[in-house]
């Protein structure tokens, strides 16, 4: 597992409107489908400037919890706060700006346009988050550049999966989210292509100042998070299954 992160050694975060407190608090959060209660009371904190990787069995709720975090699922009862904001209180519409002024997301196939270059695909999500034109293209070229992803030498489509992900992770960038969740962001990549979508992915907090969240069935992709959780009955607990209670591993002091 990695180093944990102080507040002491975050960098500055690249321009974003300060945020109060952690980027993602779930406090007491729990959710039901039918008969079926896939969060008991979970609780999670998520500093500025740190990872934390959710593992679990298949089933057990992970992507549930991702989508609590985007206010896409209301749970039944507790909190959801994103950059200082309980999400759960928020209107629909509220909601949607907020997740897209303060969330950014990367899925498993990367979900963009093939057909568009990666610097459009980068500028649409720039020109959705509400920047001006300028501003979106300048941003789209400076993260894909940092990247390391041609800007518009082809079209999406034609990347590799590496490369596509890198697009993923860039077009997530735009909006200079306080929070990056990331839902089995290397499921299709092999392994070295996987490692080197983690080194990006992980120095993420560090370099963006923002708090990544990554799900993940890989092992050696969760080890990479300062903090690895399994979701476990509901509650995230140590990933070693050791007597600990959930809000013990959540804090990290587990
Ligand atoms: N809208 C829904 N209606 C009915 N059941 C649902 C709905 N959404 C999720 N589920 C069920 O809830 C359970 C948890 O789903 P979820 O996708 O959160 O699990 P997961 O841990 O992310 O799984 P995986 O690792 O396979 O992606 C699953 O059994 C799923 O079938």
């Amino acid at each position: 597992m990695g180093q944990q992160t102080t507040s002491a050694d975050r960098v500055p975060n690249q321009g974003r409107a300060p945020v109060a407190g952690a980027p993602l608090v779930v406090t007491a959060a729990s959710y039901r489908i039918g008969d079926r209660t896939l969060l008991d009371g979970l609780d999670l904190t998520v500093e500025s400037g740190t990872s934390v990787a959710v593992t679990g069995p298949s089933g057990s709720g992970k992507s549930t919890l991702l989508m609590c975090a985007l206010g896409l699922i209301t749970p039944d009862s507790g909190r959801v706060s994103v950059a200082g904001t309980d999400v759960t209180a928020l209107s629909p519409r509220r909601r949607a700006h907020h997740r897209r002024d303060h969330i950014g997301v990367v899925f498993q196939f990367g979900e963009l346009l093939p057909e568009l270059s990666p610097v459009e695909n980068v500028v649409l999500a720039g020109l959705l988050a509400g920047q001006s034109r300028n501003t979106a293209v300048a941003q789209a070229r400076e993260l894909l550049d940092e990247l390391g992803v041609p800007a518009d030498r082809t079209s999406t489509g034609r990347l590799s999966g590496g490369e596509r992900q890198r697009v993923a992770v860039a077009r997530a960038l735009i909006n200079r989210p306080a929070l990056l969740l990331a839902d089995e962001p290397t499921g299709a990549l092999d392994q070295a292509t996987r490692d080197h979508v983690c080194d990006l992915l992980f120095a993420l907090p560090r370099t963006h100042g923002c708090a990544l969240v990554v799900v993940t069935h890989d092992g050696t992709v969760a080890d990479r998070a300062d903090r690895r959780l399994e979701l476990r009955g509901g509650v995230l607990v140590d990933h070693r299954g050791g007597p600990t209670t959930a809000r013990g591993a959540e804090d990290g002091t587990a």
